[in-house]
């Protein structure tokens, strides 16, 4: 499963490897040996899978420590913009914004490590999102930023006025005034 580095320490870019035949094709879609060849090495413990429609905009969302949560996203039908904010302080990207357009069709997956908020906006008429993550859902545990910081100045990819957001979405405070941060550790 070939990576590609981003520029943000421990975030990377994954394009499995796809075989195709006469019947259609196969790919690994998640090869724990592979990661590890790469020098990553992550114990996910919880499989989540969410269906949305177009405009539906979820984020940007962390759990804090000791339920941090490593993810692995990938899209299994549709296609989103993927969008994360680097929050770990001391961090060389810290508070920067790195968004990837990923969908069925390209089949990219996003390793987002601990200590960055995560969230996407559906820009097909139906998106069906898989992640993995190394620590369980808690409740107690979960933290955001809001989606239209000014700070961050996000292009989701669909005009706001269309954005599907939840009320606890829409509450979530900005990074200046978020009561939680993570250190980096290199
Ligand atoms: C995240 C989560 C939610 N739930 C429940 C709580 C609630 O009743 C319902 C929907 O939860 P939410 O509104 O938080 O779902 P959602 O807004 O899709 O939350 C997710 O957003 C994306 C961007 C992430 O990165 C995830 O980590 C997660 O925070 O599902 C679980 O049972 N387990 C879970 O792991």
């Amino acid at each position: 499963m070939p990576l590609t580095a981003t520029g943000f320490p421990g975030l990377f870019v994954f394009e499995p490897v796809v075989h195709h035949d006469d019947r259609g094709y196969f790919f690994e879609s998640y090869n724990a040996n592979t990661l590890h060849k790469e020098g990553i090495d992550v114990a996910f413990v919880q499989d989540n899978q969410a269906r949305s429609t177009y405009g539906v905009l979820r984020g940007l969302h962390f759990q804090h420590a000791p339920y941090a949560q490593t993810k692995l996203i990938r899209v299994l039908e549709g296609s989103i913009m993927d969008v994360v904010v680097d929050i770990r302080k001391g961090s060389p990207t810290y508070g920067q914004v790195y968004c990837l357009e990923m969908s069925a069709e390209n089949r990219l997956q996003l390793l987002v490590p601990q200590g960055f908020a995560h969230g996407y906006s559906v820009l097909s008429p139906i998106a069906e999102v898989l992640y993995k993550c190394d620590n369980f859902y808690h409740k107690a545990s979960e933290g955001g930023i809001r989606y239209n910081d000014p700070a961050l100045n996000i292009d989701w990819g669909i005009p706001l006025a269309d954005a599907v957001i939840s009320p606890k979405d829409a509450e979530l405070p900005f990074l200046a005034d978020c009561p939680h941060h993570f250190t980096f550790q290199p």
